[in-house]
């Protein structure tokens, strides 16, 4: 947690872009309301700041680091014959050949920016996970593999969930103004006065229970990753399940999170107030919430995106009022990540000094 409190500062910063884009978009609509696919901007957030957490002052570089990346993941996402038929990934063909240039790419650079900030003795000092994953590297077998690993993990684990989770938080805002109204009214009392009012800190984040309790609501409603997976290394009984050793086992978290004998008759309703008192509180198995997956596993990056989603939430509240736009269609697709199918288009519209949001 102390390496995400220098990180609020970085996030208020990377929100700036979107924030101008909607503020032009708005004060070009008629009638003082645009409608914004957010998606995309949300998606350049986490990306610039899953960047700027990661690699710190060499920020820029990073990027084009994660810029690689996602062209790699583009690349190897694409339905292919080729990636079902295992063989065929060593043949030379165009796309082959792009993704082995572009994973070279990636693994030099990375590399070149470790052995820089080694030379200079900043891997430790410096407050970015570059510089945690230089530490814990010393000593380890094959240091490269592992800087080169760490780097790309982060970014595949910490983009697009995070993202993903601050479109939903704004639609289920968007599709319930009584919370949007309620967050705000927190949003704008902890960071001091009326619309526009001072970008949060860490310290303001942290106060705001009602946010916090739409995000938590919302990571149980549309949990990122809809399974956590484990193997069994031993032969094992659960319950009445036997699982031989080797066994993968899939935890069906989005399945659980809509469990009525576990959430009570208001499983499948967006109620931010369940979790008023804690996890504990709002469900009958506090284990059974599990966004971030559990145990030794268990994600790395949770305060993070917990902050950096509430911080995105509090600037866009204390800004804009948000409604669904007529057009958006609410289909859920599971994929590797739970995410809208058709994106998220609002209705934005821009608060003046004196406006409550209503
Ligand atoms: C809302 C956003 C996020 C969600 C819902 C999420 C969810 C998860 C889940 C379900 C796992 C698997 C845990 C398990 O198997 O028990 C995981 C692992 C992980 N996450 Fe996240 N994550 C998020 C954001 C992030 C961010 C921002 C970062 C990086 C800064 C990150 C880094 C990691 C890493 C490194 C692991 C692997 C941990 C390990 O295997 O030891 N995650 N995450």
């Amino acid at each position: 947690m102390a390496k995400v409190k220098g990180m609020v500062e970085l996030m208020v910063d990377a929100a700036q872009p979107l924030l101008r884009s909607w503020e032009g978009k708005v004060a070009a609509a008629p009638g003082g309301v645009a409608e914004v696919d957010v998606d995309d901007d949300i998606r350049s957030f986490s990306f610039d700041v899953i960047s700027r957490a990661c690699f710190g002052g060499d920020y820029s570089r990073g990027r084009e680091i994660f810029l690689r990346l996602r062209a790699l993941s583009g690349l190897m996402s694409e339905t292919s014959v080729i990636f079902t038929i295992p063989s065929l990934r060593h043949l030379p063909t165009e796309k082959n050949r792009r993704i082995w240039r572009l994973t070279q790419e990636i693994r030099s650079l990375i590399l070149q920016l470790a052995s820089e900030r080694r030379r200079a003795g900043a891997g430790a000092a410096a407050p970015d996970f570059l510089g945690s994953i230089i530490e814990n590297s010393r000593g380890q077998p094959r240091a490269d593999d592992f800087v080169v690993d760490n780097c790309k993990n982060i970014y595949f684990a910490g983009h697009e969930t995070s993202a993903v989770t601050a479109t939903w938080c704004l639609m289920l805002l968007a599709a319930h103004p009584e919370w949007q109204d309620r967050a705000r009214a927190e949003v704008l009392e902890v960071c001091g006065g009326a619309a526009g009012a001072a970008a949060p800190d860490f310290d303001a984040v942290a106060r705001m229970r009602t946010v916090h309790a739409v995000v938590l609501e919302t990571l149980r409603l549309f949990p990122p990753s809809s399974f956590v997976v484990r193997e069994a290394f031993r032969d094992m009984q659960l319950g009445k399940l036997r699982a031989p050793r080797g066994t993968y086992l899939f935890v069906p978290v989005s399945t659980m999170h809509h469990d009525a004998a576990i959430w009570g008759p208001t499983a499948r309703r967006f109620d931010p107030g369940r979790f008023r008192d804690g996890v504990a509180a709002a469900c009958k198995h506090p284990q059974a919430f599990m966004p971030f997956g559990l145990g030794a596993r268990t994600c790395l990056g949770q305060n993070l995106a917990l902050v950096e989603v509430k911080a995105l939430v509090a600037l866009v509240l204390s800004r804009f009022a948000v409604a669904l736009s007529p057009d958006y269609r609410h289909a859920p697709a599971f994929r590797f990540i739970i995410e809208p199918e058709f994106g998220l288009r609002l209705l934005v519209r821009r608060l003046g000094h004196e406006d409550d949001g209503h």
